[in-house]
C-alpha cells in the first residue's frame, strides 16, 4: 500500500460522488479517472515526503526520547507493593502532565479502592485518559498501555540499578522499559512528532493509560463499563503495544493467554516453632502446602486438576500450519534463557504450549524462610502463590471452583489439623482476534514500510487482563502491535528495551496511524 492514499470519501468526491464500483465508463468518467490518478500521485508524493520528515524528526530527537524514558524508569511504580503506592500515584500524575502539556484533553479518572487480602483498603492509582483530535470524519483509535511495573531489586541479580536507566551497547536497561513504559512513550512521541511538525494527525488519537496492569488491572473493568458511552463511544479501534516479538522479525499479536492467580494459605500453630524442639511433634503447614502444590501439575507439564485440560479448544490444522510456517529457532530460544532441555523440543509443540495451552506456575511462598543463613524454623503460616494461564475455552469462574475443590480434596486426604484457605485474586480471560481484519492489514503495511519485511503473526503467552473486556464491552476490534524485543526480559532481572526497537517502534506507530486512516469505514 502507498503510504497515504486519499480516503474513500475523497476519491468519491473526485469522481463526482460515485464510488469506483458503480461507474459507467463514459468519456467523462475516464477523464475523471485520469484526474484521480494524477491527484493520487501528487497526494502520495506529498504525503510520502511528510513521512520522511516525520522519520527524520524521530531520528533527531532520539536523545530526548531516551531521557523521557529515564525519567519514567526512575519512578518505582510497582503496583504489587502497597508501600510503593505513592510512587504509582506520582507516575500517573506525570503521564497526565505530559499529555496535558501536549494540548490533549486529559482526565485522571478515579477507579476507587483496592481491597487487600487482609481486608484493608488502599486507593487505586487513577487512570489517565487523553484525547487528541475529534474530527468526526476521521477514525478514532484508542491506545491502551500501562506504566506500573513488576517488582525489582538490585539484589535480585540485576547488573545495574533497575531504576536508573543504563545504556549498554544500545540496550536501555531498567525495570519497566519494555513492559510497558517505552512503548507508551513511543506512542506519545509519535503524536508529538506530528504536532512538532505542524502536521495534522491522520486519525483522532485517544490514550487510556493505567497503573494496575501487573496485578490484574484492578478497577479498570468497571471504569471501561462506565465510560462505554462517553470516552469510548467514538473509538473505532483499540491498539495495545504491551508484548514482544518472537524473534528479530517484527510481529503482530492476535491472541493473549488469560491468568487465574491463586493464594493457597495453610495455617497451623499460633506462632513459628523451633524445628528441633517441635519437629516430629507438629504437622507442619509447609509440608502440607508443598504436598498439595505437588498435585497441581505433573513433571511433564500435564495439569492434574480435573476439567482444566478438557476445556481447552483443540489445536486446529490451520493453527498447526501457521505455527509450522513461523521462523523460530528452538536452540536459540534455549540458549537465550540458559537451559538445555525444554518441555517440548519441536517448534509447533513449543509455540502451542507457550501460546494456546494452559500452564501452572508456582511463583512463591509467603512466610517461608528465604533469607541467607540456616534458620531452623517451622513456619506457622505459609501462603503459596501460583497461577494458571487461561486459554480458549477456559473460564476463570469455573477454574476458580475447579482449583478450590481440587486442593481441598487433596488436603482432606492428608487428614491434617491445619487450615487451608484458597482464594483467587486475579481472574483474567484470554483474548483472540480475527487476523483477517483491515487493522491487521494496516499493521502489515506499516511494518513493511518501516522494517521492509513482513511481520510474524503471533500469540502472546502472557496476559493483558483488560484486552478481553475492551473487546466484550466496546465491541470494537483490537490489534496488538508489539515493539518489545524477544529477549527483553520482561518481569526478569536486567529487563531492557533496545534503542533500535524504541526508535523504530516510534516510526512504526507514526506509519500505523497513517495506515489506519486509509481503512474504509464501511469495510469493517
Ligand atoms: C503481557 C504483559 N506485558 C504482561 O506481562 N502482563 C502480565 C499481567 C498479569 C497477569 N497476571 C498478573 N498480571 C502477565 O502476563 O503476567
Amino acid at each position: 500500500m502507498l503510504f497515504f492514499l486519499p480516503s474513500p470519501p475523497l476519491c468519491k468526491h473526485i469522481l463526482g460522488g460515485r464510488s469506483i464500483d458503480c461507474l459507467d465508463w463514459t468519456s467523462e468518467t475516464k477523464m475523471n479517472l485520469q484526474t484521480l490518478s494524477i491527484i493520487l500521485l501528487v497526494i502520495s508524493y506529498a504525503q510520502a515526503s511528510q513521512y520522511i520528515k516525520l522519520v527524520q524528526y524521530v531520528d533527531d530527537h532520539q536523545e530526548e526520547y531516551v531521557e523521557a524514558l529515564r525519567e519514567w524508569v526512575a519512578i518505582e511504580s510497582d503496583s504489587s507493593n502497597i508501600q510503593k503506592r505513592p510512587e504509582l500515584h506520582r507516575m500517573m500524575d506525570m503521564v497526565a502532565e505530559k499529555l496535558r502539556l501536549m494540548g490533549g484533553t486529559v482526565e485522571l479518572v478515579d477507579t476507587g479502592e483496592q481491597e487487600l487480602p487482609d481486608g484493608q483498603t488502599i486507593t487505586l492509582p487513577k487512570v489517565v485518559t487523553a484525547q487528541f483530535g475529534s474530527d468526526p470524519s476521521k477514525h478514532t483509535v484508542c491506545v491502551y498501555g500501562h506504566v506500573d511495573v513488576q517488582p525489582a531489586k538490585l539484589e535480585d541479580g540485576w547488573a545495574t540499578d533497575p531504576y536508573n536507566l543504563t545504556d549498554i551497547n544500545g540496550n536501555l536497561y531498567g525495570r519497566g522499559t519494555s513492559d510497558n513504559k517505552a512503548p507508551v512513550l513511543a506512542w506519545i512521541h509519535a503524536v508529538k512528532a506530528y504536532q512538532a511538525l505542524s502536521m495534522v494527525l491522520p486519525v483522532n488519537v485517544k490514550f487510556l493509560i493505567e497503573g494496575m496492569e501487573e496485578t490484574g488491572s484492578n478497577g479498570l473493568d468497571a471504569m471501561i463499563l462506565a465510560q462505554k458511552d462517553t470516552f469510548l463511544s467514538d473509538v473505532d479501534y483499540i491498539i495495545i503495544s504491551d508484548c514482544g516479538w518472537l524473534s528479530r522479525r517484527p510481529a503482530l499479536t492476535y491472541g493473549t493467554r488469560g491468568n487465574c492467580y491463586f493464594f493457597a494459605e495453610v495455617e497451623g500453630p499460633k506462632q513459628d516453632l523451633h524445628s528441633g524442639v517441635y519437629g516430629g511433634a507438629v504437622i507442619e503447614p509447609m509440608t502440607d502446602l508443598i504436598g498439595i502444590l505437588d498435585t497441581l501439575i505433573s513433571p511433564s507439564g500435564r495439569i492434574l486438576i480435573p476439567g482444566i485440560q478438557e476445556a481447552v479448544a483443540p489445536l486446529s490444522d490451520e493453527e498447526w500450519k501457521m505455527y509450522q510456517d513461523i521462523e523460530f529457532d528452538v536452540d536459540h530460544f534455549k540458549s537465550k534463557i540458559g537451559v538445555n532441555h525444554l518441555m517440548y523440543n519441536n517448534k509447533v509443540d513449543l509455540l502451542a504450549h507457550r501460546w494456546r495451552y494452559p500452564t501452572v506456575s508456582i511463583h512463591g511462598i509467603k512466610g517461608a524462610f528465604s533469607d541467607s543463613g540456616t534458620k531452623t524454623v517451622i513456619p506457622a503460616k505459609v501462603t503459596a502463590k501460583f497461577s494458571i494461564r487461561q486459554v480458549p475455552d477456559m473460564d476463570p469462574a469455573t477454574v476458580k471452583k475447579q482449583v478450590t475443590d481440587y486442593l481441598h480434596s487433596k488436603f482432606a486426604k492428608r487428614k491434617s489439623p491445619n487450615k487451608l484457605k484458597v482464594t483467587m485474586v486475579i481472574g483474567a480471560k484470554p483474548w483472540l482476534a480475527e487476523t483477517q481484519h483491515p487493522l491487521y492489514e494496516a499493521g502489515k503495511a506499516a511494518i513493511k514500510r518501516v522494517f521492509n519485511m513482513d511481520p510474524d503473526l503471533i500469540r502472546e503467552g502472557g496476559t493483558i487482563p483488560i484486552a478481553r473486556t475492551f473487546q466484550d464491552v466496546t465491541g470494537k476490534s483490537i490489534i496488538m502491535m508489539p515493539i518489545g524485543g524477544f529477549d527483553d526480559g520482561m518481569h526478569s532481572q536486567n529487563e531492557k528495551m533496545s534503542r533500535y526497537n524504541y526508535i523504530e517502534g516510534t516510526k512504526l506507530f507514526i506509519a500505523y496511524l497513517n495506515e489506519v486512516a486509509q481503512i474504509n469505514k464501511s469495510s469493517v
